[in-house]
């Protein structure tokens, strides 16, 4: 693993036996007169990866750079590995890792260049920072890059970089702001590799999304945020469980039959959703609801069956998608 670490129980390797890695009551953060985090409480346990998915504008990013003290909180409390924000902000960043939203590498220098660099921010012989960066090389795909100028890798590599970047100084937490957005299917599932690896490791991650599969994935737990709020919290698959029904049929009907459709589905279904042209019915048994469908002789242009997931929990909890 990583810096050797991995080993060591997560709450023996931070010297101290709280569970709770970050803490957050009644946080909130606002920009003049708007709202942008209106009083939310959550707490992330160390070792486990947290999640926060939303749609954009959700309050996700200034919750996070609060985390990493980028943004002062306007009003409540946070404190992160033990500290708190206000106070400790130096020894935080000492102990955690930042995966920005935006890339913010040195483009001028090479791949290589950019570890080093970061590490002489961190009081550490240079000697630990040049062998730590030549096994994060290693660790996120990149040591035949190392000596490439990063302007010249692809989006999924500088992904990576960054991420090794955030363990330069070995944290115990990691925050990363929206990791894969942006990224070809096959470079998202690379990083998620990456970031399962640290979090087996023992890293604690708290990563932002408005991708539902990407929570899915990784998440230990997560909440869901809209409009500055948390509106749910729980481990993935309970959510779906606990706010939706396990199976969905996406119906797209002949557009003068919609009303008629969405009618029946109302009284066969156990909850039905409308997204402009499409019905979402969701029940516990699909071959009933299709055959309630078929006996209607109502024209349907297209049908899709599928599980629920967190978009469906979403969905039943605001009435949008996370990606409009
Ligand atoms: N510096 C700022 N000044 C004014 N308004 C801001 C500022 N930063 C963010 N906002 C507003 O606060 C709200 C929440 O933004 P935030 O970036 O935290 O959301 P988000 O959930 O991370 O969305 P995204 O996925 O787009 O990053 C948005 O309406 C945004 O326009």
């Amino acid at each position: 693993m990583v810096h050797g670490r991995g080993a060591n129980p997560p709450a023996a390797r931070a010297g101290t036996l709280t569970p709770v890695s970050l803490k957050a009551r009644g946080l909130r953060k606002a920009y003049g007169e708007f709202e942008a985090v209106k009083g939310i409480d959550f707490e992330v346990y160390r070792g486990e990866c947290f999640g926060f998915l939303g749609p954009n504008g959700a309050g996700k990013t200034t919750t996070m750079k609060m985390i990493y003290g980028v943004v002062i909180p306007g009003g409540g409390e946070l404190s992160v590995v033990g500290r708190d924000v206000r106070r400790d902000i130096r020894e935080i960043k000492r102990r955690i890792g930042v995966v920005p939203q935006e890339n913010n590498l040195d483009e001028e220098l090479t791949v290589r260049e950019n570890l080093l660099v970061y590490g002489r921010y961190f009081d550490l012989p240079r000697k630990l920072i040049r062998r730590r960066v030549e096994e994060l090389l290693e660790f996120v795909q990149l040591s035949e890059k190392s000596g490439e100028r990063v302007e010249h890798l692809s989006g999924g590599m500088k992904r990576r970089l960054l991420i090794a970047r955030a363990l330069v100084n070995a944290p115990e937490l990691v925050v990363l702001d929206e990791p894969t957005t942006g990224l070809d299917p096959q470079a998202r599932h690379l990083v998620w590799e990456k970031l399962r690896q640290l979090r087996n490791g023992g890293t604690t991650l708290i990563l932002t999304t408005h991708y539902m599969d990407e929570a899915a994935q990784l998440c230990d737990r997560l909440v869901i945020m809209d409009n500055g709020n948390i509106i749910r919290e729980g481990a993935p698959q309970r959510l779906i469980e606990e706010n939706t029904s396990p199976e969905v049929l996406e119906f797209r009907p002949r557009p003068d039959r919609l009303e008629d459709l969405q009618r029946l589905l109302e009284t066969e279904a156990e909850h039905v959703e409308r997204s402009a042209d499409l019905l979402l019915a969701y029940t516990h048994d699909s071959d009933a609801l299709m055959q309630a469908v078929r006996r209607s002789g109502i024209e349907i242009e297209n049908t899709l069956y599928r599980r629920a997931s967190l978009e469906d929990v979403f969905l039943r909890l605001t009435g949008r998608r996370l990606i409009e």
